[in-house]
């Protein structure tokens, strides 16, 4: 199997520059240099991507996934080392990257096609192709400044797609269409997965990445921490979340002291508590039926200390919506309440109070750090398991109960 995306040992260097040099005498001083910093978004990075896989890219905010598709894309340069591709790669990155808002829609079919590299006739032959699945009807010939975000990212993906690639990377374009052309860029990605092409998806949904994506790594601040099946790189993806923190942070820093660390978690396979079982039940509801928005929940977790010797632990809590997007994160440590001593075997109780949860399918996790160590214990999750319903007719992950009131000025 031949290799379509080699990254080998990248790192990408930015300059954040600070406000320039005010008085006369600072800038005589530094001789008209620009004060800057240099920031390291991504740090040897090297993976490869074999030809007809679909490998996604995971990671929290700002962990440098977008600089990492950009850099394949060669809309950005590593700062050094080296990025081969083969084939003919076609780029869905940022909302609208790569459209000018002055011209039509139209007309930035034609730009960005001939961009990918695209001739006119073959831009032309295929046009009324990428504009019937772009969806955007007679706006096709208006100035994309006035488009919606949606339309927009749908314009992004229908030229992407048509550019017969070879290489095709998505980023987290997905998010923002409405359901029906999520569903059509899925069912698109598919017939390209049946046809050999290969795909580097970025997306927060570990949903999508898990539906999507033969394989996945995890990015954290820059660096590569986790790879593997998509299942191990969601919970190595969790682990991250879940403590908060990095392999990049400073362990002699007090400030990390008490975090966790979350590769022990698959690394040490020295578990010392385990979480034997999670179930959670509506106060009213009991049993395993399914939670009334507003409802008092509990949570019962299941706990036992291998080595009997008294563990006193930090408790975290994290709700996710049906895409993955955090609801909720909290830990005893960071709300200030005390450690847990675990001893033996047992439940620990978690009483949630009221839960204004919109209806929906929600994931539940909850994790035990060391308090001592810094190590994580053990973590355990209720994936898209925990069915919220709502009376109210609202959307949305928070339910509310807004009520008006008119204040007449005049
Ligand atoms: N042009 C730039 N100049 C300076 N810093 C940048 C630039 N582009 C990105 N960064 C920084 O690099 C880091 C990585 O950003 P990047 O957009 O790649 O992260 P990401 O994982 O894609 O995040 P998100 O999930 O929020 O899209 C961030 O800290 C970001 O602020």
């Amino acid at each position: 199997m031949s290799i379509s995306v080699d990254v080998r040992d990248v790192s990408k260097r930015f300059r954040l520059v600070h406000d320039k040099y005010n008085s006369l005498k600072e800038r005589v001083i530094h001789a008209g240099r620009v004060p800057h910093e240099d920031f390291w978004a991504l740090q040897n990075i090297s993976l490869q991507v074999n030809e007809g896989e679909t490998v996604g890219l995971l990671g929290h905010n700002g962990s440098g996934k977008s600089t990492l598709l950009k850099c394949i894309a060669g809309i950005l340069q590593p700062t050094t080392g080296e990025i081969a591709v083969r084939g003919r790669v076609a780029s869905m990155l940022e909302l609208g990257a790569g459209f000018s808002d002055e011209l039509s829609g139209r007309a930035n079919i034609f730009l960005n096609a001939s961009l990918m590299g695209m001739s006119k006739k073959e831009i032309e032959s295929k046009i009324d192709d990428i504009i019937d699945f772009a969806e955007i009807g007679p706006f096709i010939d208006n100035q994309v400044r006035f488009y919606s975000s949606g339309m927009y990212t749908r314009l992004g993906f229908a030229v992407a797609v048509n550019m017969d690639p070879h290489i095709l990377l998505v980023d987290e374009v997905l998010a923002v269409g409405d359901e029906n052309f999520q569903r059509k860029c899925i069912d698109k990605i598919r017939s390209f997965q049946k046809e050999g092409r290969t795909i580097v998806f970025v997306s927060h949904s570990p949903d999508l990445v898990r539906s999507i994506c033969d394989r996945a790594y995890v990015l954290d601040h820059g660096k590569i921490v986790g790879q593997g099946n998509v299942q191990d790189a969601i919970s190595i993806l969790r682990d991250f979340q879940m403590a908060g923190s990095s392999l990049v942070n400073d362990p002699s820093d007090p400030a990390n002291a008490k975090k966790p660390k979350p590769s022990d978690h698959h690394n040490s396979g020295e578990k010392r508590v385990l979480i034997s079982s999670l179930e959670i039940q509506g106060e009213s509801t009991g049993g395993s039926a399914p939670l009334q928005s507003g409802d008092s929940a509990i949570l019962r977790v299941g706990y036992e200390v291998l080595n009997y010797v008294p563990t006193d632990v930090i408790f975290g809590l994290e709700i996710l919506d049906a895409k993955g997007e955090t609801v909720y994160r909290g830990d005893t440590a960071t709300l200030e309440m005390p450690p847990l001593t675990l001893v033996g075997k047992g439940n620990i109780l978690v009483r949630l109070g009221s839960l204004p949860l919109g209806e929906g399918v929600y994931s539940v996790s909850v994790s035990l750090v060391d308090l001592h160590g810094g190590t994580l214990l053990d973590w355990r999750s209720l994936d898209n398991s925990v069915k919220v319903l709502c009376q109210q007719k609202s959307s949305g992950v928070l339910a509310l109960n807004f009520t008006t009131f008119v204040e007449q000025t005049i």
